[in-house]
């Protein structure tokens, strides 16, 4: 399948001389959830400026569903809607003009049942009359959303969708866009919170100070990066380390209560069964065994460390 967005060389370089963003290529798949990672000033909001048609590109090429957002960037920005970082709208205009209004920009005929159901889906319907200003936080939120989803956009940027939102809305955005990926509308949103991208992404790019230095399925990028570790806890603190057990590389912690074995979780044979065996018969005890795998945070960590 085609993509529908596909960003060739692209390049950024702002009026100051800041390289922000170096040779970027990157296809999003129709339909998918695509996270956009990367400490602050890696160039994240830069690229989904420039795609949006908010910041011109200094090189390369951006095509949105087949147009390209600089010649045909009515017919593009058409395609897209953007929740930006920050809130921005009129604080004394209503719910409903704002998302009505913001329609219109677009060119797009009146549409007052699809404006409903947006509001509808966002839990917005009984505060429609209400001003921005009488909104909570979360709502104003909701509100950049439907603004963003007026136009019938089939691609949304959501731009760090829930900073600073408490743990209960952040559940509720990650269902909704999951009910608006699954009615077909493509999503890339970036994020602080690696969870969130754990959680929500098919597909994780990774941005570092200016240049994208990964693209990968999300399960797959966990299983290639991430790492195993089974701990075991002796019964008595080990004095010195029996010679059988140095191929198995183990590092000691805790004064010699805890075993520490890292393995590859690629390998289908991954060594446990015979540090056991081994462990029994170098006469060590063994109280408790635990495993536990790397998280997408420590993968993304190790990523964008200073070498
Ligand atoms: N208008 C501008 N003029 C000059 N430099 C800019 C401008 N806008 C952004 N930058 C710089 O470009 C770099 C990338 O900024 P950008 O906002 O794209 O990062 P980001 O990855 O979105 O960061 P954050 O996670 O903090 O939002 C930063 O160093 C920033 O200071």
């Amino acid at each position: 399948m085609d993509p529908i967005i596909s960003v060739t060389g692209l390049g950024k370089t702002y009026g100051s001389g800041f390289v922000a963003l170096r040779g970027i290529d990157l296809e999003i798949r129709r339909g998918e959830i695509f996270a956009l990672l990367g400490p602050n000033g890696a160039g994240k909001t830069t690229l989904i400026s420039i795609v949006c048609g908010i910041v011109n590109p200094s090189k390369g090429r951006v095509l949105a569903d087949g147009h390209d957002i600089l010649r045909d960037y009515r017919a593009a920005r058409r395609k897209i809607g953007l929740v930006p970082q920050e809130l921005c709208t009129d604080s004394f205009e209503s719910v409903w003009a704002t998302v009505t209004f913001s329609r219109g920009l677009f060119g797009k005929a009146p549409n007052a049942a699809y404006i409903e159901q947006v509001l509808r889906q966002l839990s917005l319907w009984d505060k429609r009359h209400a001003q921005l200003r009488e909104l909570s936080g979360g709502m104003k939120r909701r509100v950049m959303i439907a603004k963003a989803l007026s136009h019938e956009p089939d691609i949304l940027f959501l731009d760090e969708p829930t900073a600073g939102v408490d743990v209960e809305l952040r559940r509720d955005m990650w269902e909704m866009v999951r009910q608006l990926r699954d009615r077909g509308v493509t999503i890339i949103l970036t994020t602080h919170y690696i969870e969130e991208a754990e959680e929500m992404a098919d597909r994780i790019g990774v941005i570092n100070k200016g240049r994208l230095i990964l693209v990968e399925e999300k399960r797959q990028l966990m299983a290639k990066l991430g790492k195993k570790e089974l701990r075991v806890t002796l019964q008595r603190p080990l004095e010195q380390m029996p010679t059988a057990l140095a191929t198995y590389k183990l590092g000691v912690e805790e004064d010699g209560c805890v075993l520490v074995y890292g393995y590859d979780t690629q390998r289908s044979e991954n060594g446990i069964a015979d540090l056991l065996r081994s462990l029994n018969e170098a006469g060590l005890e063994v109280r408790d065994l635990h495993s536990s795998e790397s998280s997408l945070e420590e993968i993304f960590v190790s990523l964008v460390r200073e070498p």
